[in-house]
């Protein structure tokens, strides 16, 4: 009796496999004028992005992988598809699918041009050439099967449609989206065809791609206006073991995001813009729900997740390719198609074997990695399985001189705004901390920050001098606590977070301790931590606050977010005094909810909330790098999912509440 693998056939789920994300740049076209604003390293799998509406700042993303302009088809089909192509013939479901505006070169990467096949052609090459290999291989005396069958569909204004068949005009319903008995989602009547030869495949598709709903709009003279899935079906069976193999593979053409504005759609085009960008939002609340581990997942808001199901959150390992047009006036494109592939990022699929270890993505800048190679974290394929991978580029340089210099130029600005950032969020902690009264955690604070900044004499010197008030046995005694104490370390705090001009220091007697601000007002800690600082601690004005929002907000935090720099911007001039804040939340007939409620209305961050809830433990233990600032609060939620800082907190009203403030938080 043959043993089935795959398709659901393993017994052990193995969770924690993640959706990885592969941006792609494309080249300027024909009659773009072409601009430096988006900058890709692929040794580092990252790229950064001019903010236009800034441009003083450059917004920077990692990936799984990233490619610019000049990555050749074979490359991304070699680095990307090769690991999941393994893993469809070891029985799992894979899905991979492009994501990106109008133009973007979605349909490039995913079909390509004769002279240049995309990842359906490859892939469908290299299945072809496994099979042979396999049917080669047999033991004598047992018969190895390796058979192939392919459906191809699209949805087009949320019906479905079978490529090849020629559309009949009088079916306007379409095929229907239903349920088997296992829950498995399938398109009933969907033909899938048996499939001998890359030629016969080769024809099938070529006709089948004619039945596909493409229009030309202002941006794209073949845009398409349906999503297209191919589902490649494999059934293994191993004459030696016994075994068999059943993997799918579904290659998604997504349709293109549209702004109507741009894309000059006639009535009949807005009519399917609007199908296209409705599914799509779907597909991103999918996203989402399934971020946030929300109990209820849209999956029927739309055809395509509903067919996406099993891709999105279930079984099946997932592969999204991020499109992006690399001219500036595509900017706002680039940054929301960007957006949601970080979104993307965080979906964990429950894989069923051979899981690939994913290295945790911290998306804030790490300073070593402008100018180190980050290790793989893609399986690479063996050659036990037939597929073979030609040596990926290596370096850090992009493929050209000038891309390198671009990418440079960019990347130490953020990396100088970087460091500024990291130093004044540990001395924004050491500043609590000592206004707590401990010295010990606050002196370590600004031990680290010291890395970040070490040719700063105050930060020396500051830190010479809580060294030595805790040496001292009798100054030790005396910092136990001591509201004199306590008093000092403020005073040692604050020193550190002068004030640019204009803003008031948080404490009066300050004037002749030394500070830690840099010569330059753009430098000052406070200028950089006005948008992130709790707001209980700052006594600026609010015209002042506006003015000096913090030019690192978006570039620190992990969607480097404009709405949020304009969120932070208006909550900053919405700042109330501190002890307002302190007095309604340290009421005690209040509850829980009604105190975490009080905090959110007068739009602070949502999780300060949870301080002023008096559950700082439960944010000192999910804070990866004990800083306390917005910025990696925002960060550390875009990474890891609005469901984990749920998950720690007990309390169900407040877990409530906080998701609900994070959500309003993240839309603003
Ligand atoms: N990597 C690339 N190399 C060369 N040309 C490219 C590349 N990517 C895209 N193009 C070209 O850019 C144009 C738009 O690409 P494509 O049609 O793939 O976009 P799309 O995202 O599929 O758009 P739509 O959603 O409207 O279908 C095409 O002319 C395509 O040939």
């Amino acid at each position: 009796m043959m043993t089935q693998l795959g398709q659901g056939g393993v017994s052990s789920p193995r969770p924690g496999i993640k959706i990885k994300v592969v941006c792609r740049v494309r080249p300027f076209l024909k009659g773009e004028e072409q601009d430096n604003s988006v900058q890709v390293n692929h040794a580092e799998r990252s790229l950064v992005v001019v903010n236009q509406r800034n441009p003083s700042e450059v917004l920077k993303y990692s990936f799984d992988n990233c490619y610019d302009s000049q990555a050749t088809q074979e490359e991304i089909f070699t680095e990307n598809l090769v690991p999941l192509l393994q893993e469809v013939c070891r029985g799992l479901d894979a899905t991979v699918f492009c994501y990106g505006m109008t133009g973007a070169g979605k349909t490039h990467t995913i079909q390509g041009t004769p002279d240049h096949p995309g990842l359906i052609p490859q892939s469908m090459k290299a299945i072809f050439q496994r099979q042979k290999e396999f049917l080669a291989k047999a033991t004598p005396g047992t018969s190895n099967k390796f058979d192939i069958q392919v459906s191809y569909m699209e949805i087009y204004k949320e019906t479905v449609f079978d490529l090849f068949k020629p559309r009949d005009p009088g079916m306007k319903e379409g095929l229907m989206v239903r349920e088997d008995a296992k829950r498995n989602v399938f398109v009933a009547g969907l033909e899938k065809k048996k499939i001998i030869s890359l030629e016969q495949f080769e024809l099938e598709f070529t006709k089948a791609c004619k039945n596909r709903a493409t229009a030309a709009t202002r941006l794209n003279q073949q845009s398409s206006r349906s999503h297209a899935i191919l589902g490649v079906d494999i059934k293994i069976e191993d004459g030696a073991t016994n075994k068999v193999f059943k993997g799918k593979l579904n290659l998604i053409d997504l349709a293109g995001s549209e702004d109507n504005r741009r894309t000059g759609n006639d009535a009949m085009r807005l009519d399917e813009s609007k199908a296209i960008n409705t599914s799509l939002l779907v597909l991103g609340k999918v996203v989402d729900a399934i971020n946030s581990r929300a109990s209820r997942i849209p999956y029927r808001d739309s055809k395509m997740t509903r067919i996406l199901q099993s891709s999105l959150g279930g079984k099946s390992l997932g592969m999204m390719f991020v499109n992006i047009a690399p001219a500036k006036k595509f900017f706002l494109e680039t940054y929301q198609a960007l957006n949601f592939a970080t979104k993307s990022k965080e979906i964990v699929n429950n894989a069923v074997a051979n899981e690939t270890k994913e290295i945790p993505r911290v998306r804030s800048i790490n300073l070593q990695s402008l100018t180190s190679k980050r290790p793989s974290t893609f399986s690479r394929p063996s050659s036990r399985l037939g597929f073979s991978r030609p040596p990926s580029r290596t370096g850090m340089e992009p493929k050209t001189e000038a891309g390198d210099a671009n990418y440079r130029e960019l990347a130490s600005r953020l990396n100088s705004n970087t460091k500024k950032s990291n130093a004044n969020a540990l001395i924004r902690y050491a500043n609590k901390k000592l206004e707590e009264g401990n010295i010990e955690e606050g002196l370590v604070s600004l031990r680290q920050a010291q890395e970040f900044s070490p040719d700063n004499p105050e930060l020396q010197a500051t830190i010479l001098r809580l060294e030595t008030k805790i040496k001292s046995p009798s100054k030790k005694a005396q910092t136990a606590n001591s509201p004199a104490s306590q008093g000092e370390a403020k005073v040692l705090a604050s020193s550190m977070l002068s004030p640019p001009r204009g803003l008031k220091r948080p404490f009066s007697n300050t004037s002749a301790l030394p500070s830690l601000s840099s010569p330059e007002p753009d430098d000052s800690p406070m200028k950089l931590f006005n948008g992130l600082t709790p707001r209980h601690s700052r006594t600026a004005s609010s015209t002042d606050v506006s003015a000096e929002t913090s030019k690192t907000d978006s570039l620190n935090s992990s969607t480097p977010s404009i709405s949020t720099c304009r969120s932070l911007r208006s909550r900053s001039r919405q700042a109330k005094a501190p002890s307002q804040i302190t007095a309604v939340t340290s009421d005690s007939s209040m509850t829980e909810e009604q105190k975490a409620n009080a905090a959110l209305s007068d739009r602070s961050h949502p999780l300060l909330a949870l301080f002023q809830m008096g559950k700082p433990d439960i944010l000192k233990g999910i804070w990866p790098s004990g800083v306390k600032t917005r910025n990696s609060v925002a960060e550390f939620v875009q990474t890891n999912g609005l469901s984990v800082l749920g998950d720690l907190i007990p309390d169900a009203v407040s877990k409530k509440v906080l998701l609900k403030a994070i959500r309003k938080f993240n839309a603003q």
